[in-house]
């Protein structure tokens, strides 16, 4: 039989496989065991329900390669989002009981038993499903009854293997460490066989393991006092709406933004105005010098949203034009920041110029309109 490759590469289709899972069952807190250049952490990072990502390997230089792929980008801070999200790795072996891991959703760990020494291995099942105890499990290793069909394989495939296991070998280990943990787990895969040799399942065998108890927060309180051994050697925590230094970054911009679209609406709606009156000679040597006077001098009461008899409509004053509070809350973006208006006016005072009686942002009209 011709050797089979895999189009997407195997490794991709084992992580679309962990996101697709993500996505299904919208789990909050999301560990990664045995991470490597956190590739897939960096696949979740864009999944909506994650709000804590940590990523576990031995090896702290494999995980330092890439880690920076899993910082804030620069756009993540022009533009946060409302989810928060703190990314953290740690160096450590999953073989050792950690707090830091207590109380997540979904812990995976995506080929990664076949790398543990015998020690590791056996203690590993005891940690995961004892001790960190997450609501769901991802585990996938290679199917060793696949490599026949596989290029260029004769033993493992690869080196630093200490073992792989056909589907019985897998299933076993499997149903032993769901039984004693209280766990349910049901066998899939990716990679599917060519035809004709479907008996030999999937390259890549996952088992993905369901806790079937409801953990108390007793008993997490009390695990939580077991000594730290892992050592942090990244967190990212990402800008948030929900931190109130990013929500009123992003109220004041869009307040200071709507106040001069507001603006430049009116003043494009004066000119033309003006402009439609002008004599021929007025109209050769538009637009006019002097905007202040110009806009003052414009039939204020002939433009609905001048009228200054209205608290919710924009009005001159000075030489500003005065946005009322009330009229930038109606906008709805704004609304979705700020939620009340007394909300937006804590976050505007000391930060917008507001008129007197601190019921509109004023917005200079400077010489610049002149030229718009
Ligand atoms: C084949 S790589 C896994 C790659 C990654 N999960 C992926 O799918 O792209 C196995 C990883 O397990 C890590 N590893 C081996 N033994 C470990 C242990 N006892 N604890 C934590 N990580 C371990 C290795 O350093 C290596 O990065
Ligand atoms: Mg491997």
């Amino acid at each position: 039989m011709e050797p089979v490759t895999f189009t997407p590469p195997l490794y991709k289709q084992r992580y679309q496989f962990v996101k697709s899972l993500v996505e299904k069952h919208n789990p909050k807190k999301v560990a990664d065991l045995g991470c490597s250049e956190c590739s897939l952490l960096w696949k979740l990072k864009f999944c909506s329900s994650i709000e804590v990502l940590a990523g576990v390997d031995i090896s702290e230089d494999v995980m330092k390669e890439k880690m920076h792929t899993l910082s804030p980008l620069p756009c993540e801070y022009l533009q946060p989002s409302w989810r928060s999200l703190v990314i953290t790795l740690y160096q450590g072996s999953v073989a050792e009981k950690d707090p830091n891991l207590l109380g997540f959703d979904m812990i995976t760990c995506i080929e990664l038993i076949e790398h543990l020494e015998a020690k590791e291995l056996a203690a590993f099942p005891e940690v995961i499903f004892g001790f960190w105890a997450p609501i769901m499990v991802v585990i996938s290793t290679p199917n060793s009854e696949f490599n026949s069909l596989l290029p260029g394989v004769s033993l493992f495939r690869h080196l630093d293997h200490k073992f792989e296991w056909n589907k019985k070998e897998f299933e076993s280990w499997a149903l032993e460490a769901a039984d004693c943990y209280g766990y349910t787990v049901e066998f899939t895969g990716v990679g599917k066989p060519p035809p004709g040799a479907e008996s030999v399942g999937y390259c890549t065998q996952i088992g993905i393991f369901v806790r079937n108890y409801v953990e108390t927060a007793e008993i997490v309180k009390h695990k939580m006092t077991t000594n730290h051994v892992y050592k942090t050697i990244f967190k990212a925590v990402y800008p948030s709406l929900q931190d109130e230094k990013y929500l009123q970054y992003a109220v004041v911009n869009e307040v200071l933004y709507q106040a001069h679209r507001i603006k430049r609406r009116l003043w494009d709606s004066a000119k033309k105005n003006e402009h439609n009156q002008a004599t021929e000679e007025e109209q050769r040597c538009w637009p006019p010098e002097n905007c202040v006077t110009f806009f003052k001098k414009c039939d204020l009461r002939g433009h609905k949203e001048l009228a200054q008899s209205s608290r919710t409509e924009p009005f001159v004053q000075d030489n500003a034009v005065c946005v009322p509070l009330e009229k930038l809350f109606s906008i709805p973006r704004v609304k979705q920041l700020c939620d009340t208006l007394g909300t937006l006016i804590k976050m505007i005072t000391g930060k917008v110029a507001l008129s007197v009686d601190g019921c509109s942002v004023m917005v200079r009209i400077d010489d610049e309109d002149g030229n718009g």
